[in-house]
């Protein structure tokens, strides 16, 4: 059986926050779909698996960052040229270690957001962020 091309993929977004407000962004390596442009870190949800246990998977397997906790925040929904993603965004104040380039991506802490371009389905956030980061 083919999987359906329109049911939503489930990803797993995280953005670890310090207590100054800044936020960690990843480029998306070469090789991947909008490559070269910058997002949140996170990927997809595997079968069976929380959307939780997917976040810590990734920030592991990206960054060697263990989220100790993190919230539910928002969810988007977006239809790409190459996918349907259903974005589940947590945030987290509580991490333990530094980010490491595990998978050769740049990342950046931004305060005022100085990287572009976004991906598309990101953009809206970074104002919604700015209730919440200096609130
Ligand atoms: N991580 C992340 N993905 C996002 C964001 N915004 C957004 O539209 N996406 C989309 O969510 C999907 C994430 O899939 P991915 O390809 O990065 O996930 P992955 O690392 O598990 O991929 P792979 O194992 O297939 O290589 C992509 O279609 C990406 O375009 C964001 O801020 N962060």
């Amino acid at each position: 059986m083919t999987a359906n091309p329109a049911a939503p993929i489930d990803v797993a977004v995280g953005i670890l926050m310090k207590p100054n407000g800044d936020v960690l962004l990843g480029q998306r390596p070469e090789g991947k779909p909008y490559a070269g442009y910058w997002e949140f870190p996170g990927g997809k949800v595997e079968r069976d698996e929380s959307i939780l246990d997917a976040l810590k998977r990734e920030f592991v397997e990206e960054l060697g960052i263990e989220v100790v906790s993190a919230e539910p925040w928002c969810g988007v929904e977006h239809v790409y040229p190459h996918a349907h993603v259903r974005l589940h965004f947590y945030i987290s104040r509580d991490w333990k270690g530094e980010p490491q380039s595990l998978e050769g991506q740049a990342f950046a802490w931004q305060g005022t957001l100085g990287v572009e371009p976004l991906l598309p389905a990101t953009i809206p956030l970074i104002e919604w962020l700015d209730r919440v980061r200096y609130s």
